[in-house]
Formats: structure tokens, sequence, C-alpha cells
């Protein structure tokens, strides 16, 4: 760390500064929509009628389990969100820069059109702190380094499927690049 600040700047990352950053918010939500993929296990603790958006009901009983997938169910809906599989960095951007929170499926207003960290009263209380971690980690990695990629036309890798639902995966290959300080 101190090898890092001779002879260049010296950060002081605040909190107030990371609450500006619109557009490494949405890329930072692209991300997570891309490559979180968990499994939200529920027990069922009593009788109940499940009543789905479509219109379908489902029964089930007490002592069922229930495992919700949101990444096919809503992350790569096209309908929600569409041309699902490419990483748009602004898909989560209004024109003015606000967060977009305004997505779509038949007609209706989608509430959950991204659920990387689980819903309700489990929902990942470590949120905050993994996204802030994520978003200092880009923002000082740019700051401090240049980057070029070995191989100039590298596509971005697919992600390792046998890691489905057990949270963020991993990509299926690695991706080649030269960095150096920049002060
Ligand atoms: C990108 C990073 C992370 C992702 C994608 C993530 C995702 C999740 C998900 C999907 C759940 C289950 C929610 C549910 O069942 O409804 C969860 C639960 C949880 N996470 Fe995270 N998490 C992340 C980082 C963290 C960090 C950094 C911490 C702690 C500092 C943390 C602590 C927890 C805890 C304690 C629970 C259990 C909550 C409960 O059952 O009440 N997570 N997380």
């Amino acid at each position: 760390p101190s090898g890092f600040q001779q002879g260049g700047p010296l950060l002081n990352l605040t909190r107030e500064m990371l609450m500006k950053t619109p557009i490494l918010d949405s890329a930072v939500e692209e991300t997570l929509r891309l490559t979180v993929a968990p499994l939200l296990t529920r027990a069922v603790l009593q009788d109940m009628t499940i009543k789905m958006a479509d219109g379908r009901q489902y029964f089930i009983r007490q002592g069922d389990r229930v495992a919700v997938f949101p990444y096919s169910a809503v992350h790569i809906d096209p309908e929600i969100h569409p041309d699902p599989h490419s990483f748009k960095y602004d898909r989560f951007l209004n024109p003015d820069r606000t967060k977009k929170t305004d997505f779509y499926k038949a007609g209706n207003k989608v509430k959950y059109y991204t659920m990387p960290w689980g819903a309700g009263v489990s929902m990942c209380p470590g949120r905050f702190f993994a996204t802030n971690e994520l978003k200092q980690f880009v923002f000082l990695m740019l700051v401090y380094f240049e980057f070029e990629l070995k191989n100039p036309d590298e596509n971005i890798p697919g992600i390792d499927f046998r890691r489905w639902g057990f949270g963020t995966m991993q990509p299926d290959r690695d991706v080649q690049f030269r960095y150096r300080l920049r002060h």
C-alpha cells in the first residue's frame, strides 16, 4: 500500500464520492444481473396458494421446500431485459443519468427486475458493504493503473454454468491483460 502512494496521488476516496457514481452504479448492477445466480430456498411453514403474475396458481404444502431461481426467471428474461446476454453498462441508467427502475413484462411494471441479493427477510445484509467494495476496487484500479488487453479483439468470456445456484459465478476462461502504474 505505501508503495502505491510513492510519487502518486494520495487518494481519499470518501463515501460521499462513492454515492455520486450513477454510471458505475449501472455498470455494477449490470454485472450482478449477468453473473449472480443464487438459488433462493424457502421452507413452507403453512399450506398456501402462490399466485403467479400470469394467473397460474400453485398449491404448496406445509413441509415443502420452494426454490426460486431469479437468474432465469428475471435476469435473462428478454422481455424485461432486451438482448439479455449482452453487457450494457447503461442498462440501469435513464437519459438524465438517474437510476432506471422502470422495467416491464407484458405491459406490467416489474418490481423485482433483478434479485442478486435475494428478497424478503433474509435479503443479503452484506449488500451495501459488497457494493462499496466492488466500486472501490474498480475506482482504485482505474486511478492507479493503465490497462491494455493482450488481445485487442478479446470477447467477454462466458460464465461457468456449473456454479449456477451458488451465488456469484466465475468466467469460463481467463482474459490476459497488461497493466502498469500510472504514476
Ligand atoms: C456480491 C456479493 C454478495 C452477493 C451476490 C450476496 C448474495 C446473497 C444472497 C442471494 C443471499 C440469500 C438471500 C435470500 O435467501 O433471500 C445472501 C444472504 C446473506 N449474505 Fe450475502 N451476498 C454477497 C456478499 C455478502 C457479504 C460481503 C456479506 C457479509 C459481510 C454477506 C452476508 C450475508 C448474510 C449474513 C446472509 C444471510 C441473511 C439471512 O439469512 O438473514 N453477503 N447473500
